[in-house]
C-alpha cells in the first residue's frame, strides 16, 4: 500500500503541493494526471523519498519514507522524469551499477539484466554510451534500472515521455503485466495512457487533489456521457426534431466535420429513441454512437476553473 497524508511541498511562499491525501493498493495503477506545474512530479518526488515534505507523511509498504529510507526505498523502483543516468556508461555497466547498490548478487544480477533488457529492448545499444542514445532509448534505461530489482512498488514519472508510437504500446503494456502483483503510480499528460493502463486517476491542479476516481468514473462526468453522435447528409434538417425527442437536453453540430450529437437530460438513454427516430424519418445516417464521456472534457473542467477562481497558488 502507498497512504500519503496531507502531504505539502513550499517553497518559500509558493505552496508546489498542497495537503495531498490518497491510497493505493497493490493490483491498482494510479495514474497522476495535472497541467504543466501542477505538483505531480513534487509529488512522486516525496514519495520516492527524494524530496522532504516540508509537512504530511507518505508510506510506501508500511515505511514511512523519512523515518525508514532505506527500507522504504529498497521497495521501491522509481523512474524520475528526464530519466538521469550516469552519461559516460553503457547501458549494460549503468544496470550493473544499479544492481550492485540494490545489493543483487552477481547470479541474480546478470538475470535480471537480461530480462529488463529483454522487455525495454536495449539489445542494440547495450555497449554505447547512454549520453550518445536517442532520448527514447534513454527513457527505456531509465525504465530499465526501476524495475531491476524487481520492486513491489513503482513510481514513474512520465514513463511513456519521448517514445515512439510503438514503444509507448510496448511500455503501456509491460506497465499492465507488471500491475497484477505491484503498486504502480505513474503520471502522464496523455489521456488515452489513462484508459490505456490505469485502474484509478488522481487529478492534480495547483498542488490540491481536486479528483480520485476510475476512468469511468472520471468519463460519467462528462457532458458527453451518454450523448449519442451520427453521421449523415444534412445534420441541420435533423436538429429539430431531435431536440423535441423526449430526454434530449440539446443537439450540436460539429463546425469542422459537421457530425451531429445528441446530448440527454440527466439519467437519459437516448440510444433507442434516436435510432427509432431515425429510421422513422428515413434518414440515411452512419457511425451512431453511443458515448462514454470525454477525458480531455472533464480534465479541462476540473483543472481550469478552480484556476480561475482561486486565482495564484500561495
Ligand atoms: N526547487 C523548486 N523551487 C521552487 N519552485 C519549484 C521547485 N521545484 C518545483 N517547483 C515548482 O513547483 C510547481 C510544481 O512543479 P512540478 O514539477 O511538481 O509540476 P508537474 O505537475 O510535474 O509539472 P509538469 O507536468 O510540467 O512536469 C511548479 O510551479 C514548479 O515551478
Amino acid at each position: 500500500m502507498i497512504e500519503t497524508q496531507s502531504l505539502c511541498k513550499r517553497y518559500g511562499a509558493f505552496t508546489a503541493v498542497d495537503a495531498i491525501s490518497f491510497k493505493v493498493a497493490p493490483g491498482e495503477v494510479l495514474g497522476f494526471l495535472g497541467p504543466n506545474g501542477a505538483g505531480k512530479s513534487t509529488s512522486m518526488k516525496m514519495i520516492a523519498g527524494f524530496l522532504a515534505p516540508t509537512s504530511g507523511t507518505a508510506k510506501v509498504c508500511g515505511f514511512d519514507v523519512l523515518e525508514q529510507p532505506l527500507e522504504a526505498k529498497r521497495v521501491i523502483g522509481y523512474l524520475p522524469e528526464g530519466a538521469p543516468s550516469y552519461g559516460e556508461m553503457t547501458p549494460v555497466e549503468f544496470l550493473r551499477f544499479v544492481g550492485d547498490v540494490r545489493g543483487l548478487d552477481a547470479a541474480k544480477c546478470r538475470k535480471r539484466i537480461d530480462d529488463v533488457v529483454g522487455r525495454l529492448q536495449l539489445e542494440s545499444v547495450l555497449q554505447q554510451p547512454i549520453d550518445t542514445l536517442s532520448k527514447g532509448f534513454k527513457r527505456r534505461v531509465g525504465l530499465a534500472q526501476a524495475i531491476l530489482h524487481d520492486p513491489q512498488v513503482l513510481i514513474l514519472d512520465e514513463p511513456t515521455d519521448g517514445l515512439d508510437p510503438n514503444q509507448k504500446h510496448e511500455v503501456r503494456g509491460l506497465i499492465r503485466s507488471m500491475a497484477r502483483d505491484k503498486i504502480i503510480v505513474i503520471s502522464t499528460h496523455i489521456l488515452e495512457e489513462v484508459h490505456a493502463v490505469c485502474t484509478r486517476a488522481v487529478i492534480i491542479a495547483q498542488g490540491k487533489l481536486l479528483a480520485d476516481a476510475t476512468p469511468a468514473e472520471l468519463e460519467a462526468r462528462s457532458r458527453y456521457h451518454g450523448a449519442v453522435s451520427l453521421t449523415c447528409e444534412n445534420p441541420a434538417v435533423l436538429r429539430e426534431g431531435l431536440q423535441r425527442l423526449p430526454g434530449v437536453a440539446a443537439v450540436e453540430i460539429d463546425a469542422q466535420d459537421g457530425r451531429l450529437t445528441v446530448f440527454p437530460r440527466p439519467g437519459a438513454a437516448l440510444f433507442e429513441t434516436v435510432s427509432d427516430f431515425l429510421r422513422a424519418q428515413k434518414v440515411d445516417f452512419s457511425e451512431l454512437q453511443w458515448e462514454q464521456g470525454r477525458l480531455d472534457e472533464v480534465f479541462r473542467q476540473i483543472t481550469t476553473v478552480p484556476a480561475q477562481r482561486e486565482g495564484a497558488r500561495a
